[in-house]
């Protein structure tokens, strides 16, 4: 069994594809069958967790969780735990797998409730209610059986997937089980790890069921880890110096939003670029920046003139002006890697031309939006995005030709050969003004000093959200967590990735 942390590059699959993955394996021969295997890793995982806790209630569904769940209860009553099974579904219509696991725990003398019985203790709970087949709002039976769970504040045990979570989106439909810990079977799902999925998964736990992962079929999808986003670093040279290291030119700054392009000026400054411009739209913008002095303040129009500029990041604090559109405009037909950020999604919303102009770039370009400006660039709510994160964000990227970042929890990243990531770093200390201006200046910064969009992308996501969950477990949030603290910690881990010091 594997912890979320200790993965390596892992797939994820939807739920249609597990089912496909599930057919081919239930043809092979193998001493026991994957619902047997799923219900003694979860009993193992029970005992692991739970031994000094005898008295469990478990949750059996309609469906194959209910079957995994009806296994476990077999082998935990062998172990002596106090097992009580309720099952609310209609015997008759089980599946044939999971009918016979409901034949095995009576055959072991194990009872089944048609309810939760008053009056009992439990110490903790096994959730085998829904696993990856659930596909419509819970009925009101199963509704109430949840939220008579939740309100119990036990430690919960979700089979595959808290029940109630659609195992594609990391939407409830209409509710779903808070667990403290899920085991998961045989691979991740996207909806245990984006959306509300971290909210009801509590510590998610991968068994493979003795499947090697090698075996598996390749997936589009998969989880970012560290190990694969480091990759592409190395030390420098000695004989370094900051032409190798490249420029970044920030557009952006209007008036009451100079520190948006200031914090992502900051964050390619300290992410390592070798120089950094601002070109802010400000009536009256600063001419140089006092806590930062290093970074090279001068007029938008100037910026797009400066020679040698590696990449652009337009749209930190950039306004939807005349002279924003204009800016961004240029910025747009120009050949260098481009990171487009806040207005200037929004811009592109609104304006075909340049979203066909996006389309028709010949280097690289990064869309960064959070779920309101993906809304806005696909034309529909805030709700559908969420609804389909990973979906939405593919079509972003086919449509414009371009890397995304749907940000927010699980924030995906989708490319443009229709490969697409989860990031599991990150936490709600995020969730505060400037934060996405950092994302956009970390790009940036990496990109100037060559390594690829792609892996620059990735590698930013990441970190960023690392940056932010060594913050808190430091203390220093979720609360009040803010974004210069998350640049300055980012520094600090990518020094550490670089050249293996606790800088
Ligand atoms: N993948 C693997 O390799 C392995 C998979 N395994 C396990 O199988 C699980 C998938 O099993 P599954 O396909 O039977 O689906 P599951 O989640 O139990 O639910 C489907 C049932 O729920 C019902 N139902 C749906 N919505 C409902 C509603 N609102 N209200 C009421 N009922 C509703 C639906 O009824 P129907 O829609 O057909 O009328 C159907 O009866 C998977 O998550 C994992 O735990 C392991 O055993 C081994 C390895
Ligand atoms: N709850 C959260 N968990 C993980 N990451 C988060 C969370 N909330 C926000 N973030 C991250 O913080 C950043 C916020 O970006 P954005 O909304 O554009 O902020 P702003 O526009 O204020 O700069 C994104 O990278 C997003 O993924
Ligand atoms: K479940």
């Amino acid at each position: 069994m594997n912890t979320l942390s200790s993965l390596l590059p892992s797939p994820i699959y939807r739920a249609q594809e597990i089912k496909l993955i599930e057919e081919t394996l239930a043809k092979q021969p193998t001493p026991l069958g994957l619902m047997e295997k799923a219900g003694l890793a979860a009993a193992e995982f029970g005992l692991e967790l739970f031994i000094d806790k005898p008295v469990v209630l478990i949750l059996v569904g309609p469906g194959n969780n209910g079957g995994d769940a009806l296994v476990a209860a077999r082998y935990l009553k062998s172990w002596f735990y106090q097992v009580t099974v309720v099952f609310t579904g209609n015997a008759e219509k089980l599946p044939p797998d999971a009918a016979k696991s409901l034949q095995s725990w009576k055959d072991a003398g194990g009872t089944i409730h048609d309810s939760i019985p008053d009056n009992v203790q439990w110490d903790w709970v096994v959730d085998g209610l829904f696993g990856i087949g659930l596909a419509r709002d819970l009925d009101k039976r199963y509704l109430d059986l949840v939220k008579r769970v939740n309100q119990m504040q036990l430690p919960v045990l979700a089979l595959d997937i808290p029940s109630g979570l659609d195992s594609d989106s990391g939407q409830p439909f209409r509710a779903a089980i808070r667990a403290t810990h899920t085991l998961t079977f045989l691979a991740l799902k996207p909806g245990l790890l984006t959306a509300y999925g971290p909210d009801y998964c509590g510590e998610i736990h991968l068994d493979q069921l003795g499947i090697e992962p090698e075996t598996l079929p390749p997936s589009k999808g998969n989880l970012l880890t560290q190990k694969q986003v480091i990759s592409a670093l190395k030390p420098r040279p000695l004989n370094s110096h900051k032409g190798m290291l490249g420029s970044v030119g920030i557009l952006g700054g209007a008036n009451t939003m100079t520190g948006a392009a200031l914090l992502a000026g900051r964050a390619a400054l300290k992410c390592g670029a070798g120089l950094v411009y601002i070109g802010m739209l400000a009536d009256s913008a600063p001419a140089v920046d006092i806590q930062q002095p290093e970074l090279m303040l001068c007029a938008p129009e100037q910026l797009l003139e400066i020679e040698g500029i590696s990449c652009l990041v337009a749209g930190p604090g950039l306004g939807q002006s005349d002279r924003a559109l204009a800016l961004l405009q240029n910025a747009i037909s120009s050949d260098l890697p481009l990171i487009l950020d806040a207005d200037a999604l929004n811009l592109i919303a609104v304006h075909p031309d340049l979203a066909s102009q996006l389309q028709n770039r010949k280097s690289a370009s990064i869309l960064t939006p959070h779920p309101a400006e993906a809304g806005r660039l696909l034309g529909c709510s805030n709700h559908e995005i969420q609804q389909d994160r990973i979906g939405s964000a593919l079509v972003i990227a086919s449509r414009q030709n371009s890397i995304v970042v749907l940000k927010g929890a699980g924030s995906i990243c989708a490319f443009t050969d229709e490969t697409w990531y989860i990031n599991p770093t990150g936490n709600p200390g995020l969730s505060s003004a400037g934060m996405g201006d950092v994302l956009s200046g970390m790009i940036g910064a990496l990109i100037a000093q060559k390594l690829k969009p792609k892996q620059a992308t990735l590698l930013s996501v990441y970190l960023h959200g690392a940056a932010a969950d060594k913050l808190v477990s430091r203390g220093f949030g979720p609360i009040g967590l803010t974004a210069s603290e998350v640049i300055d910690e980012a520094k600090h881990l990518l020094n550490n990735w670089v050249y293996g010091k606790n800088s």
